[in-house]
C-alpha cells in the first residue's frame, strides 16, 4: 500500500513538473503560443506559407479554411476542397485500411505503393538524399516515382496525400491567380509541369489527383536533366472533374463540380499562364495529360507566345520517330527507307495524332520536302480508333484526325471499309509497324498478332505504347510467343526482357517520352529560346535516334536503357541548344548571352550543358541573419 501511494505521489509530482516545463517552454518560445483549453483564443504564429504547412504543431493540412489560407499565404499550396477534421480522419483511416485490402490482392501491389511511400517521405525530409537515391538506382525506382506506379498513386491520391507539393489553381481561384502565384516560396522557377487531370496516363479523368503525374515528371527533370529541385513547380489546375466516382467520393480532395468547358475553361488556363509568366518570365511550362480535346487547342494557343510544349503530343511524337527510324535500321535498311514503311496506328488521341503528324513530316522531309511528298506520305498510315478504321466516309471525324482518314476508293482496293477492325486492317495492310496509343489494354489480341505474321517486313515492329502497364496493347510475352524472336518490341511502360530459350532473349525497349522531355526542357532553358520550335523538337528526336549504335540496333535495341537517361538527356539538351542557336532563337542563359552562345562549338555546347546540370551533393551551410 505504502509503495503504491509513494508511486502515486511520485507520478503526480512528475506530472506537475512536466506541466511547469511545458508552460515555461511555451512562455519562452517566440514562435509558438497555444490556445488555452478555456475559450477559443487564437494562436499567434510567427510563420506563414510553407513553414506553416511543414510545422507539425500548426499544420491543419486540408482543414485550413479559405480565409485562413489567405491570411497565412497558403492559398494555392493545398488542394481546393476544405475538409473537416472528421473527413481528414476518415481519409487517413480509409488509406490505412486499403493497405490491408491490397495486401490480399497480390504480392506486387502493396510492395510498389509501400516503396513509393518510403521514397515520398524521404522526398519530404531531404531532397538531396532523395535524388541521390533515385539517380543511383534509376532503373529500380523510376518505375515507382514515374510510370507505371505513379498511375496507381494518382488513383489513390486522396488517401496517399500527406504533405502538399506544388500548387493548385482551381476554378474558385479565378481572378486571384496573379497574387496567389506569389505564395510559392521560390523566387526562381525553371520548370513547371502542369496538368488538369483530365487524362492521366490511360486511366482517364482523375481530377485533382492528377498532380501526381506532374510531380513524377519533375522528378525526372531533376534526376535526368539536372534541373535544380528548388526550381521546379508541379501544378494542378482543378476545373472540376467528370469522373462520377470522384464527384460522389466524400474524401475527394478536389472541386466536386463537373469540368468547366468552352470559354470558361480557356479563361482559367489563360489566367494561369499569365500569372506564372508574370512572376517567372523565363519559366518553361510543360503541359501534361490534358485530354485531346484541349491538348491541341492549348498548344496552338500558346506555343508562339510562351515557352511551353505539350509532352504527350510533341514529346511522344519525337520518341516514336526515333523508335521508328530504329526499326528501319533494325531491318538492316538505311533510315532513308522510312517513307516506304506501312504504319498502322491504333489510337487517334493527342498522342496518336502527334505521332502521325510528326511521322508524316519526317517522311516528307526525306522525300524532298515538297507538297507532293507531304501528300504522298499520308498514304503510309492507317489509323484505327475506337470506331475502327478512319476513312473519309466517317461522319464527324475529328478535325485533327481528318488528314489521315483513308480515301474510300483506296481502301476498297485493299478489301477494307470504314470502321474495319484492327485485325482486319493488319491482315490486309500487312504493315511494317503496329503502334498502339489507344489506352486499351490487350488491344493487340492473339488475332491481331496472328495477322501481323503476314507483315511484308523482314522484322515487324510492335509498339504497345499505352500506359500504365495494364493499358499496354500487349505484353512482350504475347508478342514474342506469337511472332517469334525476329521482331522489334517497344512499350510505353517498362517490361522485363523475355527469355526465349536456348540463350535467346527477346529485348523489351521502353518507348516513353521520358527520353525526350527532360532534354527538351533543359535545352530550352539553357538556350534561352523564347519558344520551343518544331526544329528544336526535331533535333531532339534525331539525337535520340542517333544515340543507338548500329550493333545495338541489329540486336533489336532501339532505345537506350533508362540507366543511361542522364547521358541521353544531356545529349538531347545540347542538340536543342544547337538548333536554337542555328534558328536564331537563343537569347542565352545567365552570363552566357546569345553572342557568347553563338561562339560555342559542338563540344563546348555539351560542356556548357553538363556544367549547368544540378548534382545531388550537400553544400556547406552557414547561418546569416536576414
Ligand atoms: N509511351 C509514351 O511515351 C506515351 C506518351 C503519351 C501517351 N501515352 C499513352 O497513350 C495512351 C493514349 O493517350 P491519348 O492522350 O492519345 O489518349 P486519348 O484518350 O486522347 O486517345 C485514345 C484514342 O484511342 C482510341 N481507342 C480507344 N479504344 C480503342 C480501341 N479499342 N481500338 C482502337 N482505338 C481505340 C480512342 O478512340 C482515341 O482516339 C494513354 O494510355 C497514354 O498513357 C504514352
Ligand atoms: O507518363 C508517361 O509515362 C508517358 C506519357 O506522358 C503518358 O501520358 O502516358
Ligand atoms: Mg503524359
Amino acid at each position: 500500500m505504502a509503495n503504491f501511494s509513494n508511486q502515486m505521489r511520485l507520478s503526480s509530482t512528475l506530472l506537475r513538473r512536466l506541466h511547469q516545463r511545458v508552460a515555461a517552454a511555451v512562455n519562452s518560445s517566440s514562435s509558438r503560443n497555444f490556445t488555452t483549453t478555456e475559450g477559443h483564443r487564437p494562436t499567434i504564429v510567427h510563420k506563414r506559407s510553407l513553414d506553416i504547412l511543414h510545422d507539425p504543431w500548426f499544420n491543419k493540412g486540408t482543414a485550413f479554411s479559405f480565409t485562413e489560407r489567405d491570411r497565412l499565404h497558403i492559398r494555392g499550396l493545398l488542394p481546393p476542397n476544405v475538409m473537416s477534421f472528421e473527413q481528414q480522419i476518415a481519409r487517413f483511416m480509409a488509406d490505412l485500411k486499403r493497405l490491408e485490402v491490397q495486401a490480399r490482392d497480390g504480392p506486387s501491389d502493396p510492395y510498389v505503393l509501400a516503396k513509393w511511400r518510403i521514397l515520398n517521405r524521404l522526398h519530404d525530409r531531404n531532397e538531396t538524399l532523395y535524388y541521390k537515391v533515385l539517380m543511383e538506382n534509376i532503373e529500380e525506382y523510376a518505375p515507382i516515382v514515374y510510370t507505371p506506379t505513379v498511375g496507381l498513386v494518382c488513383q489513390k491520391y486522396s488517401g496517399l496525400f500527406r504533405r502538399p507539393r506544388g500548387m493548385y489553381f482551381s476554378a474558385e481561384d479565378r481572378g486571384e491567380m496573379m497574387s496567389m502565384v506569389y505564395n510559392w516560396p521560390a523566387d526562381q522557377v525553371d520548370m513547371i509541369v502542369v496538368t488538369d487531370g483530365s487524362r492521366i496516363l490511360g486511366l482517364g479523368d482523375l481530377g485533382v489527383q492528377g498532380i501526381g503525374i506532374a510531380i513524377g515528371k519533375l522528378d525526372l527533370y531533376v534526376a535526368a536533366a539536372g534541373i535544380n529541385p528548388q526550381r521546379v513547380l508541379p501544378v494542378m489546375i482543378d476545373v472540376g472533374t467528370d469522373n462520377e466516382n470522384l464527384l460522389k467520393d466524400p474524401l475527394y480532395l478536389g472541386l466536386q463540380d463537373h469540368r468547366l468547358d468552352g470559354e470558361e475553361y480557356i479563361e482559367v488556363i489563360d489566367e494561369f499562364m499569365e500569372a506564372v509568366f508574370t512572376r517567372w518570365p523565363h519559366v518553361i511550362v510543360q503541359f501534361e495529360d490534358f485530354q485531346s480535346k484541349w491538348a491541341f487547342k492549348l498548344l496552338q494557343r500558346y506555343r508562339n507566345n510562351y515557352r511551353m510544349f505539350n509532352d504527350d503530343v510533341q514529346g511522344t511524337a519525337g520518341v516514336a520517330i526515333a523508335g521508328l527510324l530504329g526499326a528501319v535500321r533494325a531491318q538492316g535498311r538505311p533510315m532513308i527507307d522510312f517513307p516506304k514503311m506501312k504504319i498502322v496506328v491504333a489510337g487517334a488521341g493527342s498522342a496518336g495524332i502527334g505521332v502521325l503528324n510528326a511521322a508524316r513530316k519526317t517522311m516528307a522531309r526525306m522525300l524532298g520536302n515538297t507538297e507532293i511528298a507531304f501528300e504522298s506520305a499520308r498514304s503510309q498510315f492507317w489509323v484505327v480508333d475506337a470506331k475502327g478504321l478512319i476513312t473519309e466516309a466517317r461522319e464527324n471525324v475529328d478535325p485533327d484526325a481528318r488528314p489521315f482518314a483513308r480515301k474510300i476508293k483506296e481502301i476498297e482496293r485493299q478489301g477494307l471499309s470504314e470502321g474495319a477492325t484492327l485485325a482486319e486492317v493488319v491482315r490486309e495492310v500487312k504493315p511494317d509497324v503496329l503502334l498502339g496509343l489507344s489506352a486499351c489494354g490487350g488491344l493487340f489480341s492473339k488475332e491481331v498478332l496472328e495477322a501481323l505474321k503476314h507483315s511484308t517486313s523482314t522484322r515487324p515492329a510492335i509498339f504497345p505504347m499505352s500506359n500504365p502497364t495494364r493499358n499496354a496493347e500487349c505484353t512482350p510475352e504475347e508478342a514474342f510467343s506469337i511472332l517469334g524472336e525476329n521482331i522489334i518490341f517497344a512499350s510505353g511502360s517498362p517490361f522485363k526482357d523475355v527469355d526465349l530459350g536456348n540463350g535467346h532473349v527477346g529485348h523489351c525497349n521502353q518507348a516513353n517520352n521520358m527520353f525526350l522531355f527532360p532534354g527538351i526542357g533543359l535545352g530550352t532553358l539553357l538556350s534561352g529560346s523564347r519558344i520551343v520550335s518544331d526544329g528544336m523538337l526535331q533535333a531532339a528526336a534525331e539525337c535520340l535516334a542517333a544515340y543507338i549504335t548500329e550493333e545495338e540496333v541489329l540486336k533489336g535495341i532501339i532505345y537506350p536503357s533508362i540507366s543511361r537517361i542522364r547521358d541521353i538527356t544531356k545529349e538531347v539538351a545540347a542538340a536543342v541548344v544547337k538548333e536554337a542557336i542555328e534558328e536564331d532563337l537563343a537569347e542565352g542563359y545567365r552570363e552566357m548571352d546569345s553572342r557568347e552562345l553563338r561562339k560555342l562549338d559542338e563540344a563546348q555546347i555539351s560542356e556548357f550543358v553538363e556544367n549547368n546540370m544540378w548534382n545531388p551533393d550537400y553544400p556547406t551551410l552557414v547561418y546569416k541573419k536576414d
